[in-house]
């Protein structure tokens, strides 16, 4: 095991335990004010656990009961936030450089480091300009590398893309999956989507506690807590690439548009879309191409003003009007549509 976490902070409720394999990327999922973020200024050394013991590696960083509780510089541990806190005085380079130079490396090996790790983030053409100097989703970027140039053993993500534009989100989400392959991290996520293409596990936080916990993709398949069952509303199919869509284990096909890289031929995608994109028919529709699922409502769910119709995987929001006007109950024989253009394709 690379981490080992045990703690309680009494103050803010929180008992949690877990252990995250070397390599592994773990997802703190959970409602706001859950503790999530707690956890990792704990790991951090922000923040001192009233009872508890984190081991990384086979070092110590906090250990209540043996009075150890090392200074944040010297646990080898890198939090990128969700804003990027660079230094502004310092040029991109040298921002990222801080790390190796802070570790004893030449100021010609730091920039040489600093360089490679901006060219692996895609920002290598920044590095003479200062952080005001870019937008937001670069400075983001600019934070990744100087996390990563520094060395740590441990990667910790408060919502690394929460205060980015979604337009950017994709892009960096696959740079994230890149730097992130074989590095042991913990990734605080309110995204559905990051747990599902980032983590290998999630750990599902309630009030302090540990909900749920297991491998990403049966997790948000058949959640069993109540938060996990919410995120998991949204609709995600899996299934294998086929050129220009995707055929489900069914043997249906479902169009959609690639978000990241273009999957090849075979290789297993994952097809997702929200509920309000999903319509109900009675008859199978014709007219405008979009994707059809033939399938039995197995539960009606209201959800504010609207009807959560449930269908097999699918989940379709839809008014309490038209769900007395094509008489839903269960056991009813619907079409599902949902438009290709409101589907996105990614690979796995
Ligand atoms: N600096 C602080 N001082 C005291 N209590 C705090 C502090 N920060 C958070 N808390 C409390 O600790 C509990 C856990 O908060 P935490 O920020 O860890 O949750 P979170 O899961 O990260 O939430 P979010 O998703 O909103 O970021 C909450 O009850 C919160 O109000």
């Amino acid at each position: 095991m690379s981490l080992e976490f045990t703690a309680t902070v009494a103050d803010r409720g929180l008992e949690v335990a877990f252990e995250v394999a070397t390599g592994e990327t773990l997802a703190l999922l959970g409602p706001n004010g859950a503790g999530k973020s707690t956890v990792l200024s704990v790991i951090a050394g922000l923040l001192r656990p009233d009872t508890g013991r984190v081991v990384l590696d086979d070092r110590t960083l906090v250990a209540t009961d043996e009075r150890v509780d090392l200074a944040p510089h010297l646990r080898e541990v890198a939090l990128l936030a969700q804003e990027p806190l660079l230094f502004p005085h310092l040029s991109v380079r040298e921002n990222v450089a801080f790390g190796p130079r802070s570790r004893g490396r030449s100021r010609t090996e730091a920039r040489a480091a600093a360089d490679a790790w901006l060219d692996r983030v895609g920002a290598a053409e920044l590095g003479d300009r200062k952080p005001g100097e870019v937008s937001g989703g670069q400075a983001q970027r600019i934070a990744v590398a100087r996390a990563l140039a520094a060395e740590p053993h441990l990667l910790l993500l408060d919502e690394p893309m929460a205060a980015l534009d979604v337009a950017v989100t994709p892009a960096l989400r696959q740079t994230l999956r890149q730097v992130l392959a074989d590095r042991t991290t913990v990734l605080v996520t309110h995204d559905v989507l990051d747990a599902l293409l980032l983590a290998d596990r999630v750990l599902v936080i309630d009030e302090g506690r540990v909900v749920e916990e297991g491998r990403s993709g049966e997790v948000l398949a058949q959640p069993r807590s109540a938060f996990a069952a919410r995120l998991a509303g949204l609709n995600l199919l899996h299934g294998t690439w086929r050129g220009d869509h995707a055929v489900l284990p069914d043997g249906s096909q479902v169009h959609g548009i690639v978000a990241g890289p273009e999957p090849a031929v075979g290789d297993l995608v994952v097809a997702t879309f929200r509920p309000h994109a999903v319509a109900v028919y009675l008859e199978r529709p014709v007219g405008s191409p979009r994707n059809v699922f033939a399938t039995t409502i197995d539960d009606l769910e209201p959800l504010g003003d609207l009807i959560r119709v449930r269908a097999g995987q699918l989940s379709a929001d839809v008014t309490a009007h038209s769900v007395a006007a094509l008489d839903l109950v269960l056991g009813t024989a619907a079409q599902l549509t949902v438009k290709a253009t409101e589907v996105a394709i990614y690979r796995l």
